[in-house]
Parts: C-alpha cells; sequence; structure tokens
C-alpha cells in the first residue's frame, strides 16, 4: 500500500472512531474530519516531554515484530503530568485469558507442555488495562470475545498481581529479542535467585500486563550498554503495575524517571518489575551479585 492509500486509511479509521464518540459521552464532530485537519492534529505529538506540564505518550503498536508474527504487541496510552504517569491504558488484543497459552507460539512450550491447538472456546483472548495513580487498583476490560455467539457483556475487572514471593516459584518474563535484552545476564540474576521456571518470553508492554495480572512474578529487562529506554515503552505499563499492587525500578532500585523527555535519563543498567517488595528487593540483590562478571 502506498503512502496515499495509508493516509486514507488513517483518515477513514479516525472518523469512524469519531463517529462513535457518543457512546462514551463525547459529542462527535458536526462532519468528518479532512485529511489536512487529521495531518494537523498529528503534527501536534511534537512533544518533548520534561519536567512540567501535561502531555499523552502514545505507541501505537508496542512490540512491533510480535504484531507482524502475530504473537503479542500492545497499544499503550499514558498521560504524564509534571513528569509523573498520572494515568495508563494498555491494550493488548493477542493476550490470553489462560496464562498456559501465553507461550503457544514458542514451540520450545508447545512441545514440552505437551500443549494441543487451542480450541476456539478455550481461545479467548484480548483485554484493555487501565490505572490511574494513586487508586491502588488496576483494571481490566476484556475485548468482545465471545465465539459462541452469545451475549457479550463488557465488565471491568480489578487485577492485582501475584501473591507469590519465593523465587522458587516465581516466574520471570523477559524481552523475547535477546539484542533488546540480555537472556544470558538474566539467566544468571534466575540463578543466583533460585528462580527454577523457565523464562516467559513475550513481545512488547504485554510483559508488564502479565505482572499486573498475576501470569508472573518478574521482568526484566537489560538493554546493551548506550542503548535508550523511551518513555513510551514503559509509562503505561509501569502505573498499571504499580497500581495493581507491583514494583518498578531500575537496577540502582529507583523509581523509572519520567521527567527527562523523551527517554529515561540516568537509568541504572536495566528496568526490574516484580509483584511485591520483599521479592523486588531479592531480586535487587541477585542483580547486584551477577553484575561484576557480566559482560553489559
Ligand atoms: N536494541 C534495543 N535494545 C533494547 N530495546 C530495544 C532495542 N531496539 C528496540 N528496542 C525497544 O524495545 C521495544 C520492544 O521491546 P520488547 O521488550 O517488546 O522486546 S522484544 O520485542 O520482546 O524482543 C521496541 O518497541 P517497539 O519499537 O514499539 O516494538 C523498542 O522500542
Ligand atoms: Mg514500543
Amino acid at each position: 500500500m502506498d503512502g496515499i492509500h495509508v493516509l486514507q486509511r488513517v483518515v477513514e479509521a479516525v472518523n469512524e472512531c469519531l463517529s462513535e464518540c457518543a457512546v462514551v459521552g463525547i459529542p462527535p464532530p458536526k462532519h468528518p474530519l479532512g485529511t489536512i485537519d487529521v495531518l494537523k492534529v498529528i503534527n501536534k505529538g511534537s512533544a518533548q516531554g520534561g519536567p512540567k506540564g501535561k502531555f499523552w505518550v502514545l505507541d501505537p503498536v508496542d512490540g512491533t515484530l510480535g504484531f507482524v508474527r502475530g504473537d503479542q504487541y500492545a497499544v499503550a496510552l499514558a498521560l504524564i503530568a509534571d513528569g509523573e504517569v498520572v494515568l495508563g491504558v494498555l491494550g493488548c488484543p493477542n493476550f490470553p485469558m489462560k496464562k498456559v497459552w501465553l507461550n503457544y507460539h514458542h514451540r520450545y512450550y508447545r512441545l514440552a507442555s505437551k500443549l494441543h491447538p487451542p480450541s476456539s472456546d478455550l481461545w479467548h483472548k484480548g483485554f484493555v488495562l487501565i490505572a490511574k495513580k494513586g487508586a491502588g487498583q488496576a483494571w481490566m476490560e476484556p475485548l468482545a470475545w465471545n465465539l459462541q455467539g452469545s451475549h457479550i457483556v463488557k465488565i471491568f475487572k480489578a487485577v492485582k498481581v501475584s501473591l507469590i514471593d519465593d523465587p522458587a516459584e516465581a516466574t520471570f518474563c523477559e524481552p523475547v529479542e535477546k539484542a533488546n535484552s540480555s537472556h544470558s545476564f538474566t539467566a544468571g540474576v534466575a540463578d543466583s535467585l533460585g528462580l527454577r521456571k523457565h523464562p516467559l518470553r513475550v513481545y512488547s508492554m504485554a510483559k508488564y500486563a502479565a505482572i499486573a495480572r498475576g501470569d508472573a512474578e518478574i521482568f526484566m529487562k537489560f538493554a546493551k550498554a548506550g542503548y535508550k529506554e523511551k518513555i513510551w515503552d514503559h509509562a503505561a505499563g509501569v502505573l498499571i503495575v504499580q497500581e495493581a499492587g507491583g514494583v518498578v525500578t531500575d537496577a540502582g532500585g529507583q523509581p523509572l524517571d519520567f521527567s527527562k523527555g523523551r527517554y529515561l535519563e540516568g537509568l541504572d543498567r536495566g528496568i526490574i518489575a516484580s509483584s511485591g517488595k520483599r521479592l523486588h528487593e531479592k531480586l535487587l540483590a541477585a542483580v547486584e551479585e551477577s553484575w561484576d562478571s557480566s559482560s553489559l
């Protein structure tokens, strides 16, 4: 598809969404937007971020590889006010309701757990997670997936992190691509922490969703030195995990700083999240123990 056609599709999609505004109580525009109107709105997306003011952070397709492979990806939106994430929305259209199917795309798991292809009634997937800073709650709205054709009731359900704090029972998740996070370093940390389960490798911010929903207890991302993490790859997920009861910091135990512009400047080594304080402290200690012998 060439540029002009993509643009046409975008304009159509925007107008389709706007025509449904009334559903959420916003009056729809009197006339559909034209191409120039849509381009003007897109051009407003030039905020550089920073410590003052309010701005939205959007990652329309996070986990691009997962998206093109028909695997996990996320649509992530966050509102940042004076450098703090105050609202997070994370859409995970391919995320299965049953944890066991998260790994369906990975041959190793299919064979190890003798998974058969999911039947359509089991393959319920897709939800939107929402959290507001300070609410102490994160919410999940499943996407409409009743394949039996019966009435679809959309309900928000509170999600909570897992209660497991024994590393031997915990599951950790990490990026699929070795280029995005060192698998050998996290394997060392896992060993030192006493994690026994095989890592859950999931594309995109769906990893934060896995922690918030209690599908996994730990998330680690250690990119190569020099890589700068972007705020849109983390903002929504971090708030959702925190409000669901989890903890997210850098490897030095400091909160991620969303006030420094487009990047998470000053990030100490990597990003770690866990389902609770006790596990987090053990994880920080294990990272410290493994760091000196690592080549990162
Ligand atoms: N070299 C390198 N190192 C670290 N991180 C990188 C790197 N390259 C990309 N990215 C960013 O990682 C986003 C995808 O991260 P994931 O955790 O989903 O990784 S993975 O796709 O599961 O391997 C991905 O987000 P999207 O571009 O939205 O897919 C990138 O912003
Ligand atoms: Mg991204």
